[in-house]
């Protein structure tokens, strides 16, 4: 095939997350678009990352939930796990929401996709297998993937990472993880509640980008699940043994060990998809976090975007999802547009599920930004109290005047629960905004409004207004 030279207005390089909804709102604008992808439509999110991934939790919550009915009155019952059953459940899910990110609704949309992989050949143009772009903007879509590091004696082992772990159709006997972070968390729980022993190993702390407490409260609860969390270890060498094992020799806080097992994850970080892009070509400088970009997204050349994991931020869908609304807004409106990245929640979906945004307390306490701190547990709560979901609490970090600057909260439906936070936060809401609306009766959501409303609790014993309603009674 000849080469032909297309000019659309955008160029958008990747169909994970990001590329989809740049591509999609771009074209609804009945703006030309090119939409490249060279594996599968959909990204990690889809493929290889989150849908899998909480449909997985999702089964081993059911398997849970049958062990533990008596505080119901429900008989405990040993879930009989068929793997291969539970992962066609994965896939199925996965092909329920495919259509929506594939080539066929794409085009239908109006979308030119290329099923080719990308590279810049100068500063306004890109090849894509026989396709020469030249575009008014490029948005660099293009994801991470598993960093794999170092570790003597890997490639004579076979490990499994994100991309791979979704494919097996058999349970692990003995999983063993190295790190401990969300990946590493969420399979590690998965895995287990399904029937897997579990050992996770981890060179530092263990959910190390969260609140420590909230973290520690949940990592305890992981240990009682019988989860093997080793954390301030280190995986130092693998060593390959007889009929598929794996010997995994670890150091570190506990001294030196070996850890046999069947299976290994590897879940220690993410680098950016960049390699294969050419980027000096086209003036667009990068590290190893990813294509440098200002607050508005744009990389050293100002033809060129980066939006989601390839923008070398935070790494989550939502994220990704934002950015791309960013950057329409910048391509078609010419709105400035910045990124503020205070108003990012994420959450870890375990059970309970470990839900953030803002600034954690130690965060506001050395940007000399804390006024207090309000908690408020699960088990005060009805509605937690009445579904046995009695673990976990609110931690709400105001600033001045009572200003909402960072929540997490740990606890059945943390993540429901956020968005509302995540409202506040976005909006520069105060505690008095809370505590002023009426929360409907019994929902867990109510433990934020009654965290809310403890801000006023040292009021109440207040001579002042105290004062004020005796003076105020004598009006009748
Ligand atoms: C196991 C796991 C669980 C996760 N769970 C969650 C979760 O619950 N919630 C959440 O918010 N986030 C979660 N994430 C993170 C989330 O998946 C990513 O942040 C998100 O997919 C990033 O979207 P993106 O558009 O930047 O990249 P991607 O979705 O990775 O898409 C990038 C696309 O670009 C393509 N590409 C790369 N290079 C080229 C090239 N040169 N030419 C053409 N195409 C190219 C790739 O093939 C890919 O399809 C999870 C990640 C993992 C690994
Ligand atoms: N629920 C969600 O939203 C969700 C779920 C999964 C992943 N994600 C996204 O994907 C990103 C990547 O997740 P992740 O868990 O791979 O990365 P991560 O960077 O959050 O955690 C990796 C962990 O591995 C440890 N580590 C590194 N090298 C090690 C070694 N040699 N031995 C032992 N431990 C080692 C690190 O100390 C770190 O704690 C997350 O940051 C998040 O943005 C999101």
């Amino acid at each position: 095939m000849s080469d032909t030279v297309l000019k659309p207005d955008i160029c958008v390089i990747g169909a994970g997350s990001g590329g989809l909804t740049v591509a999609a709102a771009a074209a609804q604008f009945g703006v030309s678009v090119v939409l490249i992808e060279r594996h599968k439509m959909g990204g990690d999110c889809l493929n290889y990352g989150c849908v899998p991934s909480k449909a997985l939790l999702a089964a081993g919550k059911h398997a849970q939930a049958m062990r533990n009915g008596a505080s119901f009155g429900i008989a405990n019952a040993d879930p009989d796990v068929d793997f291969a059953a539970v992962m066609a459940h994965v896939h199925d899910v996965i092909a329920a929401i495919a259509p929506n990110d594939s080539v066929e609704r794409f085009t239908s949309l109006g979308v030119q996709v290329i099923e080719e992989e990308a590279r810049f050949v100068d500063e306004r143009m890109v090849q894509a297998g026989p396709h020469k772009i030249r575009a008014r903007r490029f948005v660099i879509a293009t994801g991470s993937s598993p960093m794999v590091p170092p570790i003597e004696g890997l490639d004579e082992v076979e490990y499994f990472t994100n991309e791979t772990i979704f494919s097996r159709s058999t349970l692990p006997e003995h999983l063993i993880i190295a790190g401990g972070g969300p990946i590493g968390l969420e399979m590690a729980q998965a895995h287990r509640r399904l029937g897997a022993r579990v050992t996770v190993v981890e060179a530092d702390k263990a959910l190390g980008k969260d609140d420590p407490e909230m973290a520690r409260l949940l990592i305890d609860r992981l240990k009682a699940e019988g989860i093997d969390i080793r954390e301030h270890t280190k995986v130092a060498r693998l060593e390959k043994r007889d009929e598929g094992q794996i010997r995994v020799h670890v150091s570190g806080a506990e001294g030196d060990a070996a850890i046999d097992g069947s299976t290994l994850l590897v879940a220690t970080g993410r680098r950016p998809n960049l390699q294969a892009l050419d980027l000096e070509k086209a003036g667009v400088e990068h590290d190893r976090s990813g294509v440098k970009v200002n607050d508005k997204l744009r990389s050293t050349n100002s033809r060129v975007y980066a939006i989601g994991d390839a923008a070398g931020g935070l790494q989550f869908t939502h994220v990704a999802n934002y950015h791309a609304g960013l950057v329409i807004r910048a391509i078609l409106f010419r709105l400035p547009a910045r990124e503020k990245r205070h108003i990012l929640p994420w959450v870890t979906y375990t059970d309970p599920e470990l839900a953030h945004i803002g600034l954690t307390e130690d965060q506001a306490r050395d940007e000399g930004k804390l006024n207090k701190v309000l908690r408020w547990p699960y088990a005060e709560n009805d509605r937690a109290q009445a579904e046995r979901k009695t673990t976990g609490l609110i931690k709400i970090v105001t600033g001045k005047g009572g200003r909402i600057i960072g929540v997490t909260i740990l606890g059945a439906g943390a993540g429901e629960m956020m968005n509302m936070w995540a409202l506040a936060i976005a909006k520069g809401l105060k505690v008095s905004d809370i505590t002023g609306y009426v929360a409907p009766y019994p929902t867990m959501s109510e433990i934020g409004k009654r965290a809310a409303i403890s801000y006023y609790s040292d009021k109440t014993g207040s001579p002042v207004v105290r004062g004020l309603i005796r003076f105020l009674r004598l009006f009748g």
